[in-house]
């Protein structure tokens, strides 16, 4: 028998150990290797794809326990935690979905150990690995990528990159209007007028939001040179009290001063180059009333994905003294939208808003 036999028939054991439940011939297999994460060549069903199908918690539990994989992917898109709530089974949704935090935290810490040379590895979660000359994971590759602003055949305003990417599309335009409404609604600094700062311009549509409320300082961090050419021709540059600081918010953060409200929403960077923004937030609040946001798209093309996404961004958050509260906002169907661009973005109905604010005053 060749190696991929033994292997194949190893995995396929390990599968129908966990259709019928029997956890002792599992543990049997596992102690001599067989491969708990195989995937059933027809279906994609891992075991935990089986346990949770079974509504088994204590199965569920034991592979997990075992080194089972977390997030993989049938050949239906769908993971094991998605078949979980499919049945409203929320104790193994969240059993999964907290395993899922756990080791994309752990990766998350992995990837910083990396970066600070304790490893050769540049490896981490979330599909961070900029090596690739993909405008849209690659920021130098990005910056030196022709954009083109456009409408689609339905008069939507929208921004490509040169593969074909959307940068920003005008159908966000609900969740930049209602994060400008958290941000700056009620703002106890109103009456002074508010300073503030928005790290990526895209296609204006948040600083169109922020000019309604008269900013006496409202300042933009914007990288890309066609977006800048962009903005000089739209008339940024004169509009009073808005300063365009050319370049990324990398150059510019440690000079840019404090403000009362802050925005951040960059394209091709990663989850780690957002908790680097995080980092600095205390140095850039004005006050104890300071609002901190961002443009949550983290892992937004799957609903548990983007769950555990947001708790790991809440952690971090919290871990650097910034408490987030998360707004739900309805997101319509969007399939038209994706005509003609190379990926969509976004597969979700609702998007979590998150508004954060320093909570060591
Ligand atoms: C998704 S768009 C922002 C959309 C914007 N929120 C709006 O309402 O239209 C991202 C923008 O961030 C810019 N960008 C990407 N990386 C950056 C960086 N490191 N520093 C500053 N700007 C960056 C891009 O050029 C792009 O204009």
């Amino acid at each position: 028998m060749s190696d991929d036999e033994i292997f194949h028939n190893a995995g396929m054991a390990v599968l129908h150990c966990s259709a019928i439940e029997d956890t002792e011939s599992l543990k049997l297999l596992i102690d001599k290797g067989a491969p708990i994460f195989y995937q059933d060549p027809s279906s994609g069903y891992t075991s935990l794809h089986l346990a949770a199908d079974k509504q088994s918690l204590r199965l569920v539990r034991y592979l997990l326990s075992q080194g089972a994989t977390w997030n993989a992917i049938d050949h239906a898109g769908f993971t094991p935690a998605d078949i979980a709530l499919s049945y409203g089974n929320t104790p193994i949704y969240e059993e999964i979905v907290a395993e899922g935090v756990r080791a994309e935290f752990i990766l998350n810490l992995l990837g910083e150990k990396a970066e600070n040379g304790d490893s050769g590895d540049d490896d981490d979660d979330s599909g961070d690995n900029d090596d690739s000359n993909d405008p849209a994971s690659n920021l130098n590759a990005f910056l030196s990528s022709q954009l083109t602003y456009e409408y689609d055949s339905d008069g939507n305003e929208r921004v490509v990159d040169s593969a074909g990417d959307p940068v920003m599309m005008a159908w966000e335009t609900p969740i930049m209007k209602a994060s400008v409404r958290a941000l700056c609604d009620n703002h106890p600094d109103t009456q002074d007028s508010l300073s503030i700062l928005n790290v990526g311009f895209g296609l204006g549509i948040i600083d169109t939001e922020f000019q309604k409320y008269s900013p006496t300082n409202h300042t933009i961090i914007e990288a890309h040179p066609h977006v800048l050419q962009h903005m000089r021709e739209t008339g940024w540059y004169d509009k009073p009290g808005v300063t365009v600081c050319e370049g990324t918010w990398q150059d510019h953060v440690d000079s840019i001063g404090q403000f009362d409200v802050i925005y951040f929403d960059t394209f091709s960077e990663h989850y780690r180059d957002l908790k680097a923004f995080f980092e600095h937030i205390p140095d850039l609040v004005e006050s104890p009333n300071s609002r901190f946001s961002f443009f949550h798209g983290l892992g937004a093309t799957n609903g548990v994905f983007y769950d555990v996404y947001t708790r790991i961004a809440d952690m971090h958050l919290e871990q650097i003294g910034l408490s987030a509260q998360w707004e739900d906002v309805p997101v319509p169907e969007l399939s038209a939208v994706w005509k003609g661009v190379r990926r969509s973005y976004w597969n979700l109905p609702v998007y979590k808003l998150p508004i954060a604010r320093m909570n060591i005053f």
